[in-house]
């Protein structure tokens, strides 16, 4: 098998793998070196995470078992620094070496961060990964006025988020209007007064000279001399092509690495693709042309016919609810060009058309672009415009997403997704040849909708049309389970009530899923969905879990473990420290570090080593990689504490003993503070208990992490006792209704505080939650002590070969 190297682990470049993996699944080893420490996620949809509609955690395109299941070895958090193209090796910023058969060049783009002083001062970014987007909204907790330098595409986004993260926005642009390179200046001022109605302040033909402060930014001068005043700078004046690793080689670099119609090099079996490719002279920003790169390059790798990548004319919508707005080709009239413009103060609406010899050359519409599709594919065209009239032009029936008569008309090469190159005949063929009845599976088979996911209602409406009376809209747009089954995570339980379904295989096979193995969203949702409905009965299938769970540690990024054992309530005694002391230094460990949650990690185990290291610690494993609970974390408590009204440590404990190994649909933290001054960050746990004169608060939902939220007052109870019993009715009714994988943060904004109160008001509710819990709790075994004495595990789990995969 030969060896495919891929260098970046973007979106260009992981839809080459994705369409390799779809052509021949057996003709490549895979390795993938990303920067990032992330697995591939859809940079289009930071803007959106950035303006609050969605999460990090719903961006990510390729989750990490989707590599394993691919046999990708994927070295996250490590780039490469040099391509040795005589002996056909790329090395790694940390060493590592290997020998690629055939090697691609994904890197991307990095933001183009202005050469003036003051730039490297904190409080100046750029907005192009999750890191940005991490450090934009931390900085809108704590400050207020946030400057984007960049009236474009992306600096107009970054301004709409920050504006929706509570900043003031304000705009500083060179050019006399925005969007220059989209926009004309009628639509370009159309464009600057809704976002002024919006809250946005627009400094335009401004240039910036120096950015002030002293570490930390407090404004920025311009050229003129005058100055404005800035908590956080976001530079958003274009992106440049990441060539680095290409310096010091053969490979031709000019703004981006050049390649021909096939995406290769001028060096034999190097090839680049997606933003850090160069293609007749041009380098692009958008996925719709990188993707047309992608399926040419991945047709070329498995040896199928293809015509070459001729360039792209690209066509952009901005991601701001409120504007409506469509660019496509040329911007300005010129001698050889006429136009058909409407122009409608009243309503809002723009709209030009540029013709040239017969032709458009150019649209601009803003305001109301139901004609965007239509135009931009007679454009592509080149549709003769001979003999039609202005108004034929512009109101020829199309698609436009206006519903099922629009959909009848619309031609069956009109491109329905712009992002993927999807036309309206793909979909009804995918549709009619899969029996698809989801917009959601229709993504999955034609990549309709998976990048901007603007076109989607647009499917729905294919969708209707195509499915006639048998369609149903609720069923079309609904959460499915994943994309193997139509059924929702509601239906999925009723029905694996109603027929007493007990084994995953049996749920996929009784239930009709598409893919007889189900994927790896299903296999782990399932798994533990039949546990909690069934706990004395089912059996838990490994197989079906997520790897760190299936493995009973977290695998590192270097291929090897981490090994936490349990410190109830975060205390622990002399011996277990020399036993954890003695271990480290036999095993030769490399980490051994105190967690965030109270308790000794040994990080960068061998896998050889694992089954030793828990036999000689003999202590309760962590559970540090598992979606159940993971630590209590306890303040000292009025045992010590002088302000401690309560016993934390007592509760701490016990809370831990009780719930430890308790499958939960996310991971889940608990805290108790003996004291309104929380010291064990009560508010910010999944669960946390803060003592108050004459008992306990409750507070629920909090989170530290990325989704930083404070937890809600759940209740007050007074003893311990009651303590105990509420954490098991709010773990098992979380536990009941959540969906897989979704923090309880996330589960009490969707359900409802008061809505949770209400479902466990009564007390005969409370004891039967109580009941079922216990039940579940008693279906828990001490896992490495059974992987001790079962000959079966060790065989299959830790005498294999080692996966480098990241896990969080
Ligand atoms: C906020 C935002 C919004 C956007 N909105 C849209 C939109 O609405 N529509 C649209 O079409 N496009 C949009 N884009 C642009 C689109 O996201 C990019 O065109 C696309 O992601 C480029 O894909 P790529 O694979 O070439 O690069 P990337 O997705 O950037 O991937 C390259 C990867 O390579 C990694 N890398 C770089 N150097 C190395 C190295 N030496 N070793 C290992 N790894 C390396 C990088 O860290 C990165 O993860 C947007 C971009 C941003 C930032
Ligand atoms: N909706 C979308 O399609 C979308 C959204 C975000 C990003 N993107 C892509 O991401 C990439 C980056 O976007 P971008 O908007 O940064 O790039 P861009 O090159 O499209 O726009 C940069 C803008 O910054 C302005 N500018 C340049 N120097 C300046 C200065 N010194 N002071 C003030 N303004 C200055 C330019 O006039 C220009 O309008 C692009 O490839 C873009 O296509 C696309
Ligand atoms: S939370 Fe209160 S009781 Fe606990 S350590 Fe802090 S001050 Fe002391
Ligand atoms: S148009 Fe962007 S995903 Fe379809």
């Amino acid at each position: 098998m030969k060896h495919l190297v891929m260098i970046g682990n973007g979106m260009a470049g992981i839809r080459v793998i994705e369409e390799i993996l779809q052509q021949n699944r057996e003709m490549y080893q895979i390795t993938i070196f990303g920067a990032e420490p992330h697995p591939n996620y859809n940079r289009i949809k930071l803007s959106n995470v950035l303006q609050g509609d969605t999460t990090i955690d719903d961006i990510i395109m390729n989750e990490w078992d989707w590599y394993r299941e691919n046999n990708i070895d994927l070295h996250v958090n490590e780039a490469i620094v040099q391509i040795d193209t005589n002996n056909k090796q790329v090395i790694s910023e940390k060493g590592t070496i290997v020998s690629y058969d055939e090697l691609l060049i994904a890197t991307g783009s990095s933001s183009f961060i202005l050469p003036i002083p003051g730039a490297d001062k904190d409080g100046v970014t750029g907005f192009r990964d999750i890191k940005d987007c991490e450090t934009m909204i931390k900085v809108a907790e704590k400050y207020k006025k946030a400057v984007v330098i960049g009236g474009g595409l992306l600096g107009l986004e970054a301004a709409r988020g920050l504006l929706n993260l509570g900043m003031e926005a304000s705009v500083v642009h060179l050019a006399p209007h925005l969007m220059e390179r989209q926009l004309d200046s009628t639509a370009g001022a159309m464009l600057k007064n809704e976002l002024e109605a919006q809250g946005m302040k627009f400094f335009m033909e401004k240039q910036t000279a120096e950015i002030l402060g002293e570490e930390r930014v407090t404004g920025l001068r311009f050229t003129d001399g005058s100055e404005i005043e800035a908590d956080l700078i976001v530079m958003a004046v274009g992106i440049k092509a990441n060539t680095q690793v290409a310096q010091n080689t053969d490979i031709i670099v000019n703004r981006g690495i050049v390649v021909n119609d096939f995406m290769e090099t001028n060096i034999p079996n190097v090839y680049a693709v997606g933003e850090c490719a160069e293609h007749r002279e041009v380098t692009y920003g958008l996925v719709a042309p990188l993707y047309e790169q992608a399926k040419v390059l991945a047709a070329k790798l498995t040896g199928n016919e293809v015509d070459g990548y001729e360039g792209s004319i690209v066509g952009t919508q901005l991601k701001v609810a409120g504007v409506d707005l469509f660019s496509a080709g040329e911007i300005d009239e010129d001698d050889r060009t006429k136009s058909i413009k409407i122009h409608n103060d009243f309503d809002g609406v723009y709209k030009k058309i540029l013709i040239r010899d017969n032709r458009i050359a150019g649209i601009v519409l803003y305001g109301d672009t139901s004609d965007g599709q239509k135009l931009f594919r007679m454009l592509l065209k080149r549709e003769d415009l001979t003999g039609m009239t202005s108004t034929q032009i512009l109101h020829t029936p199309c698609g436009g997403g206006g519903g099922g008569e629009d959909v009848a008309s619309m031609p069956d090469d009109e491109l329905v997704c712009g992002c993927n190159g999807v036309t309206k005949k793909t979909i009804v063929d995918a549709i009619t040849t899969n029996e698809l009845t989801t917009v959601d599976e229709v993504g999955g088979c034609t990549n309709a909708g998976r990048s901007c996911g603007r076109c989607k209602d647009l499917v729905g409406d294919i969708l209707a049309y195509t499915l006639g009376d048998s369609f149903d809209k609720n069923a079309a747009t609904k959460k499915t389970l994943c994309g193997c089954t139509t059924l929702d995570r509601e239906e999925v339980v009723a029905e694996i009530q109603e027929k007493g379904l007990n084994s995953t295989k049996e749920v996929m096979y009784v239930l009709g899923w598409k893919n007889e193995e189900g994927c790896s969203k299903c296999r782990p949702a399932l798994n533990y969905l039949l546990g909690m409905l069934n706990p004395t009965e089912y059996i838990d299938e490994s197989n079906s879990r997520l790897v760190n769970e299936k493995m009973h540690a977290n695998i590192q990024k270097d291929g090897t473990y981490s090994v936490i054992p349990r410190m109830y309530g975060g205390v622990t005694t002399a011996e277990d420290l020399k036993k954890i002391g003695e271990v480290a230094e036999k095993y030769d460990v490399p980490l051994v570090k105190l967690t965030g949650g109270q308790r000794i990690g040994l990080f960068g185990v061998k896998k050889d080593d694992l089954l030793p290291i828990w036999e000689e610690l003999d202590m309760p494993s962590g559970y540090a990689y598992g979606k159940t609970l993971r630590t209590v974390k306890t303040c000292v408590g009025k045992t010590f504490c002088r302000y401690g009204t309560q016993d934390s440590m007592s509760l701490g404990i016990e809370l831990e003993k009780k719930f430890e190994r308790l499958d939960t649909p996310h991971k889940f933290k608990m805290g108790v503070s003996a004291c309104p001054r929380n010291c064990a960050e009560s508010g910010i746990k999944d669960i946390g208990f803060v003592g108050v004169d004459g008992g306990w608060e409750i507070y629920v939902a909090g989170n530290g992490g990325t989704d930083l939220r404070a937890g809600d007052l759940l209740c007050t109870v007074k003893t311990e006792e009651e303590a105990l019993e509420m954490t098991s009715v709010f773990l098992q009714y979380y536990r009941e209704t959540a969906n897989y994988l979704e923090r309880t943060s996330h589960w009490v904004e969707r359900i409802g505080l008061e809505n949770i109160k209400e479902a466990i008001a009564d007390p005969e509710t409370r004891k039967q939650l109580v009941e079922r819990l216990e039940v579940t709790l008693t279906r828990y075994t001490e896992p490495w002590k059974e992987a001790l004495e079962n000959k079966e595990i060790q065989e299959k789990f830790y005498k294999n070969r080692q996966i480098k995969v990241e896990v969080n």
